[in-house]
């Protein structure tokens, strides 16, 4: 497992896009029958990618038992089926886009056939294991084809949804012809965030815009990879083609809503 130290804004003016690249961008997390695994000192996010048949291991920078001891775990099929997933014994099946929870105190996970994105946060209670479809994610339609930016947002572990310690866990769909996401865009003080993209065509790019809104920089961002954004950090971008996203944050609090929105014309 990777581990990353945290950033502070004041490193990013007269960053290099190499500097900014090995701190916040997370390439090549998956490979056949591995879990890949990336420990972020920003509010101790794990992000990881798993292609089955494969184990959830329990690297040493944990220092735990096991991987999910003191931890809760969301699972994402980034694939274009459903796939199996089994926690102790019992197995789960969710569909594309759809998120499986594992809460804290499972000791054995285990991935089948198929890609998973993963994100772990620290936990201090056990929340039930549980799976989130698109239905139950209550599908929310944003923007419009005037701002290039038509969207679907479906949230599956929050406050309304499935219950965790501090993970808060959806997908953001863009429709046909859609660019452009989070725009206008915000950070939040209280959390970090990291975006997964996936569902890009090889050729294409999402251009992901990071940074404090006055002091913006670009990452050119391929399918499935992932950025961590610190709570200083603006998140949004645009592709070359739609695309969909996995948003996934940890930190003081669960509130969606608690976000500092930049006005377009704030951002430099
Ligand atoms: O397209 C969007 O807008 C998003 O998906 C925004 C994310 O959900 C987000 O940044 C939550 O803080
Ligand atoms: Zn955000």
């Amino acid at each position: 497992m990777e581990v990353r130290h945290a950033t502070a804004p004041d490193q990013i003016p007269g960053a290099t896009t190499a500097w900014l690249r090995s701190r916040f961008l997370v390439e090549d997390l998956f490979a056949p029958g591995e879990v890949r695994l990336v420990y972020s000192h920003e509010d101790r996010i794990v992000v990881g990618g798993a292609l089955g048949p494969a184990a959830l291991p329990n690297p040493d920078p944990l220092r735990a038992g096991h991987f999910l001891e003191r931890r809760e775990l969301g699972v994402v099929n980034v694939g274009e089926r459903p796939a199996v997933v089994t926690v102790d014994g019992t197995p789960y099946e969710p569909g594309p886009k759809e998120c499986l929870y594992v809460g804290r105190g499972a000791r054995e996970v285990a991935f089948g056939d198929g890609a998973f994105y993963l994100v772990s946060t620290p936990a201090h209670a056990g929340h039930p294991t549980a799976l989130s479809t698109l239905e139950d994610a209550e599908p929310v339609r944003l923007g419009g084809p005037e701002g290039s930016n038509e969207r679907t947002i479906y949230k599956h572990v929050h406050a309304g949804g499935v219950r965790s310690c501090q993970l808060v866990l959806g997908v953001t769909v863009l429709e046909p012809g859609s660019m452009w996401n989070t725009m206008p865009c915000h950070t939040h003080e209280r959390r970090t965030e990291v975006y997964f993209y996936f569902g890009l065509p090889e050729q294409d790019r999402v251009i992901h815009l990071m940074g404090r809104p006055d002091e913006t920089r670009n990452l050119v961002v391929a399918d499935r990879q992932a950025v961590i954004s610190p709570p200083w950090s603006v998140h949004c971008g645009f592709g070359t083609r739609s695309y969909a996203f996995v948003w996934a944050m940890g930190g003081e609090n669960q509130a969606y809503d608690d976000v500092e929105p930049v006005a377009i014309g704030e951002m430099r």
